[in-house]
């Protein structure tokens, strides 16, 4: 996977230099570009924001260097095109099934907005002949779309092939697709066996594989009815099995 990304803060992602995606770029199962926005920006103070038109607080993103910086990055690959992610607090939310969507594409560009956003002709002009995706990820505003780029490019590069490893399987994520999509995950326990007068529960040490499930899903259930109700009422009734309705 090839995953592009335009900015006026580059160094914003000095983070991918390291940990599971940092690996994932030492294996060439990733491979990321970064590109400063400002190179774009020919004036003497390489400007890329102005006054919005119709008046209202703070600045918008000058369209031209925007435009001059994706034609650069589709310029890299003439038989191929990326699929643009657009992060906002205004977009369709970022969730495991979108990061799972994502993971398939060959070719991501992110373009991470600072100010009050990039003006919207833009990704009009895009828009027209690639798929321009503008997506959230959470009702929360941020000082701009780096941050935002971070979280789903982790997301999505935990997702590759290889990236996880053989001992870790995507497939028991929290939210993933299937039985354990809108679960959250349960409680966790690792040696020592008691720990300042806290024992790990009994039924994790018994080595029944069957109940040791049964108390998981259960304890998943308790937390998602606890921490995010809303969730519950999304499940497939299928998965609640009577035992579950009692909990
Ligand atoms: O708050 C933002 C500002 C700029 C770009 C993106 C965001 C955002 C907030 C939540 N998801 O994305």
């Amino acid at each position: 996977m090839r995953i592009d990304i335009i900015s006026i803060f580059p160094e914003y992602f000095a983070p991918l230099d390291v940990s599971l995606i940092g690996k994932a770029r030492e294996r060439g199962i990733l491979d990321v570009h970064l590109h400063q926005l400002r190179d774009w920006a020919h004036d003497v103070h390489r400007t890329v924001d102005d006054t919005p038109y119709g008046g209202g607080p703070g600045m918008v993103m000058k369209p031209e260097p925007w435009g001059e910086a994706i034609d650069a990055v589709l310029a890299a690959d003439q038989d191929a095109r990326p699929r643009i992610i657009v992060p906002t607090p205004s977009g369709v939310p970022f969730t495991q099934r979108l990061a799972m969507e994502y993971v398939a594409e060959p070719w991501l560009l992110f373009t991470p907005a600072r100010y009050e956003g990039i003006d919207s002709r833009v990704m009009a002009e895009y828009g027209s002949r690639l798929c321009v995706d503008e997506v959230s990820i959470g009702d929360y505003v941020l000082a701009g779309g780096e941050a935002a780029v971070l979280v789903m490019v982790e997301a999505v590069g935990r997702l590759l092939p290889g990236v996880l490893g053989n001992a870790r399987s995507a497939v028991d994520d929290s939210f993933a697709p299937g039985e354990m999509e809108n679960l959250l995950e349960g409680p966790v326990y690792t040696k020592p066996p008691e720990w300042r007068g806290h024992e790990v529960p009994e039924i994790l040490l018994s080595g029944h594989h069957g109940k040791i499930a049964r108390w998981r899903r259960d304890e998943a259930l308790r937390r998602t009815a606890r921490n995010r109700a809303e969730l519950l009422a999304a499940l497939d009734p299928a998965t609640l099995d009577k035992h579950d309705r009692r909990l």
